[in-house]
């Protein structure tokens, strides 16, 4: 939380929004999501093991159908994994009541829908927006007041503070969701495809206010079929056919290492391997896959 009297300004990030360094804002461990329908089962899931650093943009990429929208559910709470553990800000999500899992829903994680539409209604103003979300995650009115603005600033919208969402841009009503998703500080804001109705310019511009509010604390999990949204992130999960595929992080590609010792190599490594054997060599510094002859 911001300390009394503090000002958020877009030069200086107040320190103590900040989590501690290291701190994990979500951990997901061997996550696995089946759905059943009448045409017979998918795994959408099959065990993810992801964590989600506090005060970083993570981005979740992935193709069609890889299982990023089925993750996100499951970090925000929306839904429940058929097996595995997922623990956001520090509260096991797995097991829990339908009723606990409601109010840590509330009062710990945001949540931006992909189409501007689907995150505002029509009759409440900017303002009235962050009014009403502060209230659902149970903050004092005071701490809302004082949050909207600094919000709506660090969004440059403060000057559509009394509009209407018909009366502001498709970007600018993203940057009202995510003001919206942020008031009173969850631990996690949990966002799914939040530029995909958003042209190249306004995307750029969402990005650099996702960046402003990472920059102040905030912890930011994003699906996104984008690659500049990609390349805005501090971490980026690849996710194919329901696992993790790889990790990018500081802009070095990490295969993932499974808890069985399996890897996912990636797909241009894995051409190389067309018997789909490998010889496997352990030398001082690593391990070497050669081709067997
Ligand atoms: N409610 C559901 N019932 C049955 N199958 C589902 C359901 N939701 C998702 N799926 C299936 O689970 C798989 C993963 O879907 P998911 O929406 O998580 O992928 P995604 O990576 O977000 O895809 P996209 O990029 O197209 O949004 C897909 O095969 C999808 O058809």
């Amino acid at each position: 939380m911001t300390g009394p009297g503090h000002r958020w300004s877009r030069t200086v990030p107040p320190v103590t929004t900040r989590p501690a360094a290291g701190s994990l804002a979500a951990v997901c461990d061997g996550l696995v999501r089946i759905y059943w329908s009448p045409s017979g089962e998918v795994h959408a899931l099959k065990g993810v093991d992801a964590v989600v650093p506090g005060g970083r943009l993570t981005a979740i990429t992935g193709p069609s159908g890889s299982g990023k929208s089925s993750l996100l559910r499951i970090l925000a709470a929306q839904d429940r994994p058929t097996a595995g553990r997922a623990e956001v800000a520090g509260h096991l999500l797995t097991g829990m009541s339908a009723r606990r899992l409601r109010a840590v829903r509330r009062r710990h994680i945001g949540y931006v829908f992909p189409r501007p539409p689907q995150n505002l209604l029509p009759h409440l103003t900017a303002r009235e927006h962050l009014a009403m979300a502060g209230r659902l995650r149970g903050v004092g009115r005071a701490q809302v007041t004082r949050e909207t603005g600094e919000l709506l600033d660090l969004l440059g919208i403060a000057d559509r503070a009394d509009h209407l969402p018909g009366q502001l841009s498709g970007g600018e009503q993203q940057r009202l969701a995510f003001a919206q998703a942020v008031v009173g500080r969850p631990a996690l804001v949990v966002a799914d495809e939040p530029t995909s109705e958003l042209d190249s310019v306004t995307t750029h511009d969402l990005l650099g206010a996702v960046h402003e509010l990472t920059r102040t604390g905030t912890t930011v999990v994003m699906a996104t079929h984008d690659p500049l949204a990609a390349a805005a992130a501090h971490q980026v999960i690849h996710l194919r056919s329901g696992t993790v595929a790889s990790e990018e992080v500081a802009g070095r590609r990490l295969a993932v290492v499974d808890g069985d010792g399996r890897v996912q190599l990636p797909e241009e490594a894995l051409t190389r391997f067309p018997s789909r054997r490998v010889l496997v060599e352990l030398t001082d510094d690593g391990v070497v896959l050669r081709r067997p002859s």
